[in-house]
């Protein structure tokens, strides 16, 4: 097995330091490491360059099975790879829906073949999505792919009675309900945010309150319970203000916000372009600045990318028709230095916190988001924080086309990416190679 020197690289932002890789964890850490490198040992110079524990994200949209067409589960894993993530989790939207042990074993077999990240499949809590009656979560936390994270994401489990079932059940196996907050009466037909520019533009709103109530109810129920709950996707200023409540009484709350949250607002939407089509929707300045705030005080635990592939046929066409969702992978480090770094919210070691911590810790992922010190598996991040890059949509790794931040120059770059020690991503490439199985 190949090992690498990283020469000079600052672990979290501190000061310049080698790290040694090899067997598959970082092997030694020091000034000058040089002479412990052999002819197998692949030199990197790291100058300049912020190593971070690997990312891992709780939230992507896959496809396969059933949506090749958007996404595979190869072609996302390489995109997450060239983002600097070693783990994801799959959502479970796919077609056959992943809602028993043979298609979460499935997926988790396909990351396993594609060998870029660890691929953690998310179960579904519903049989079919359809939110009547629980689907079978216990074979699917026992399956091969010990599935911790259970969301009917892209569709809220409304049903009072279900959630309360679900959150019981989890517990069992110490997992997690990730809802996906909907209220899906207050939401019928729902085209954007509900606010002044819904109301120029002629479009149904989705207005805050179909996000806040479920939020609202959810953390009363994980309380009665005593369970473990996790919000997918948080987007207006008020679903913060109550998971800061249900954090400040005690209950087992923890919540996501996506980088597009963070950076883009409903303006946008003025040009009726569909890529900035997406749920929940882009919301307001003021609950974008709410959102950066809860990252930064940790009220929001994680950031997650919701990356939603969608082929050119489902975007390319007019607002109402378009397919909701964008992708995320390859951009998220990049938002987060602008919008949390660079503006002083968050230091390297929060960003470690947010996007690799805690987002292992809620998913219950091993060897990953863990201490840079000797003697942990090699699962980090190599990243220029002051590279400039613009975003073509046709040179990413992903299978689709609809980012919202095609043409936008994009602050800090990932320059290679080590999953057990071997390098996924080298000088901002992937480096192709196939995993035994
Ligand atoms: N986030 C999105 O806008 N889309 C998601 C599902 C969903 O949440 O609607 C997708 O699967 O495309």
């Amino acid at each position: 097995m190949s090992s690498y020197l990283l020469r000079g690289v600052r672990p979290l932002g501190g000061d310049p330091t080698d790290l040694l890789l090899r067997d598959g964890v970082i092997a030694a850490i020091g000034p000058d490491l040089g002479s412990d490198a052999d002819d197998e040992t692949t030199v990197v110079d790291g100058a300049g360059l912020v190593v971070l524990p690997g990312l891992v994200d709780l939230h992507t949209h896959l496809r396969e099975p059933g949506r090749e067409d958007a996404e595979t589960v190869e072609s996302g894993t390489r995109a997450a790879a060239a983002g600097g993530f070693t783990a994801v989790h799959a959502m479970a939207n796919t077609d056959p829906v992943a809602d028993t042990a043979g298609v979460v074993e499935q997926v988790w077999r396909l990351g396993r073949e594609a060998g870029w990240v660890d691929v953690r499949p998310v179960g579904a809590v519903t049989v079919g999505l359809a939110g009547e009656r629980l689907a079978e979560l216990g074979a699917m936390a026992d399956s091969a792919a010990q599935v911790r994270v259970f969301s009917d994401d892209g569709h809220c489990v409304d049903d009072a009675v279900l959630m309360r079932r679900a959150l019981e059940y989890v517990k069992a196996f110490d997992g997690v309900v990730a809802q996906h907050a909907q209220e899906p009466r207050l939401t019928v037909g729902a085209q954007m945010h509900e606010g002044d520019v819904s109301g120029v533009l002629g479009l149904t709103g989705w207005p805050a309150v179909a996000e806040e109530a479920i939020i609202a109810r959810d953390v009363l129920l994980a309380e009665h319970v005593g369970s473990r709950l996790h919000v997918c996707h948080v987007s207006t200023a008020g679903s913060v203000e109550i998971v800061r409540w249900a954090k400040s009484r005690g209950v087992d709350v923890t919540a996501e916000v996506t980088p597009h949250h963070l950076v883009l607002t409903d303006e946008l939407v003025r040009t009726y372009d569909p890529r900035f089509k997406v749920n929940p929707p882009l919301r307001s300045s003021s609950d974008v600045e709410a959102l950066r705030a809860a990252l930064a005080d940790g009220t929001i635990d994680a950031v997650a990318t919701d990356h939603a592939p969608h082929p050119s046929e489902d975007k390319d066409c007019e607002w109402l028709a378009a397919a909701m969702g964008m992708t995320g992978l390859e951009t998220a480090l990049s938002v987060v230095i602008e919008t949390m770094v660079e503006t002083g919210l968050l230091d390297w070691a929060g960003v470690a916190d947010r996007m690799s911590v805690r987002p292992s810790a809620i998913g219950r992922v091993s060897g990953h988001g863990r201490a840079i010190e000797v003697g942990e598996p090699a699962n980090l991040t190599l990243v220029d924080p002051q590279a400039r890059w613009t975003v073509d949509p046709a040179r990413q790794q992903t299978a689709s086309r609809n980012t919202p931040f095609a043409g936008r120059e994009m602050h800090g770059r990932v320059v290679a990416t080590f999953l057990r020690g071997r390098a996924t991503v080298l000088e901002g490439q992937p480096i192709e190679h196939r995993e035994l199985v």
